[in-house]
């Protein structure tokens, strides 16, 4: 049998470049977390002046950003904590990363002279500042670009032939359109452009002193990849910019090794030379990951700055809705997936505003509240939405008398406001109603044999509740909220084997015999619902979807 033990004795570093945080995971060979770090973007480097992690550019609409730099300081930053709380970097035999998708960053000419020479006595922040041709990242938020997606698509042929095509239609946030508008609008930037990352390439170009590859499930993010080729795709490349492939370099496996760390890193934190960097991919591509999600039943929910809804599929069936891109973690399969941007910054707001800003009444009110809520249906976006693509703006409505065993003769209105009970359980029924009918049209599992959720709700019970309430499944959450750093290190480690061995490996050979025991292991958190109510449900998601069709 080959031998698919990890040595004993040495770590395996995951981080996660999200949002509003850069957090970092260490795993021990028997996937046990030894350590973690977090910084968070608004209160630890307030110098970036971001809420929420962002810039939200108010002299274009729908432009939101992140200062590049930012990500840098963050990384110096968890690496300092990281060698204060003494963590021995001489035992880290990999390191992989988790980047928010899509975003991207834009290398100055001449940058990689500067990443090949960085001076381990400086922090990267002191060394990179000259580095970039635009100083603000677009990143998943924005909504800027919706003409770029328009002239891709009409490029390839119409949005159904770009799916088949990359895996999704063009979407505003993809990476795609927000190149196209850059070389649109600003010219002179692509021109001074020589390499163009996305934050998880990005992040392990630091690490490895080069420019990192773009990994083919990360790639699958741009409306730039042949889905079936895990290559650049001529005509989405022509469509967008000219001279694209040799800004974005080559691609590559996720779980393959992007080069060993740079020496920078040995010096200043005394790694291992020998420590391998494993390509970033997306952060919802290592949740997957880092949940263990090998059973094409099984769903995964996050809920974080976005809320996703994801599981693996053996084929690749084209949609005009959600996400299709290659497995991380296996070579022949795929993950599939539905993105909304109205996630915890949205449920935030109406803690804020019906619930005295504290989660605790939050849930009082949403457990105060009957299910079904008596009819009333709220869409709530904050931000354009993604899913449905709708503009920023409250909607909602009330079905008078419904009890959940038909929709036959109702009234049904729409209404300016809810008392705020309702108001607090429309905005969670709402988002998972939706989840519901939308992975339902997807093709994904009904019901799923097990829903696995992530993402910082994921630690309120109150809110499991009422997914297995709807969806009319279990629900499970792993020992941590923060799936994608922990799946990154999961990653570092599949990576280090399949080095070692010279070809790919199957992840799950390399933990079923310690999931139990291990970090990774999932536990039942909520069972499911009665089935009565999620019949019930199954009405009221109806109502939700004829609604949301006249938005
Ligand atoms: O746009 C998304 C996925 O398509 C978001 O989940 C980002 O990855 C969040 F960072």
């Amino acid at each position: 049998m080959a031998d698919h033990s990890l040595p004993q004795g040495s770590l395996f570093l995951g981080f996660d470049s999200s949002t509003q945080s850069l957090k970092a995971t260490v795993l021990d060979a028997n996937f046990n977390i030894v350590a973690t770090e977090i910084v968070n973007f608004d209160s630890e480097l307030p110098h970036y002046k971001t809420k929420d992690g962002v810039h939200r550019d108010q002299s274009v609409n729908g432009r939101i950003v992140s200062p590049t730099l930012m990500w840098v300081e963050a990384l110096d930053l968890v690496l300092d904590r990281l060698k204060k709380s003494n963590l021995n970097f001489g035992k880290i035999a990999a390191i992989s990363g988790s980047g928010q998708q899509h975003g991207s960053v834009f290398w100055k000419n001449g940058s990689d002279a500067i990443l090949s020479s960085l001076d381990p006595k400086k922090p990267l922040l002191d060394q990179l500042g000259n580095a970039f041709s635009i100083k603000e990242s677009p990143i998943w938020m924005d909504s800027s670009t919706t003409e770029q997606c328009k002239d891709i698509e009409k490029a390839v042929g119409g949005a159904m032939e770009l799916s088949k095509l990359t895996g999704s239609r063009a979407h505003e946030r993809f990476t795609g359109p927000q190149i196209r508008r850059i070389y649109q609008t600003q010219p002179e930037v692509y021109s001074s452009t020589e390499r163009i990352s996305l934050v998880s390439s990005f992040m392990a170009s630091l690490l490895v002193g080069s420019y990192a590859s773009i990994d083919h499930t990360d790639g699958a993010g741009m409306n730039l990849m042949d889905i079936k080729q895990r290559a650049w795709s001529k005509i989405a490349l022509e469509a967008t910019a000219p001279g694209l492939e040799a800004k974005l370099g080559k691609l590559a496996p996720a779980h393959s090794v992007a080069g060993p760390i740079a020496s920078y890193f040995v010096e200043r934190y005394n790694f291992d030379k020998n420590c391998l960097a494993v390509h970033w991919s997306g952060d919802n591509p290592n949740s997957l990951a880092g949940l263990t999600l090998n059973t094409p039943g099984d769903l995964a929910i996050s809920l974080g700055t976005s809320d996703t809804v994801f599981g693996i599929t053996a084929e690749h069936n084209p949609s005009l809705e959600g996400h299709v891109f290659p497995n991380p973690v296996d070579t022949e399969g795929y993950m599939v997936m539905l993105c909304y941007k109205n996630g915890s910054l949205t449920r935030e707001d109406i803690r804020n505003r019906c619930a005295d800003k504290s989660w605790e009444v939050f849930n009082k009110l949403l457990q105060l509240t009957p299910p079904l809520n008596g009819g009333k249906l709220g869409f709530y976006y904050k931000d354009h939405e993604i899913l449905p693509p709708l503009p920023v703006g409250i909607h909602r409505y009330t079905l008078d008398g419904f009890k959940g065993n038909s929709l036959e003769g109702l009234k049904e209105h729409e209404v300016s406001d809810f008392d705020p009970p309702s108001e607090v359980r429309a905005v969670i029924e709402g988002q998972l109603l939706s989840m519901r009918a939308h992975a339902e049209r997807f093709g994904m599992p009904s019901p799923p044999k097990r829903i696995i959720a992530t993402g910082g709700a994921s630690a309120n019970n109150s809110i499991l509740s009422e997914i297995a309430s709807i969806f009319g499944s279990n629900v499970y959450t792993v020992q941590r909220p923060d799936s994608a750093s922990l799946g990154a290190a999961l990653r570092a480690a599949h990576g280090w084997l399949c080095n070692r061995k010279g070809s790919f490996l199957p992840i799950s050979s390399m933990y079923m015999d310690k999931l139990e025991n291990s970090s990774l292991n999932c536990k039942l958190a909520v069972a499911a619902g009665d089935k009565e109510l999620v019949s019930k449900y199954a009405l009221l998601m109806k109502k939700r979807m004829e609604f949301e069709n006249t938005l």
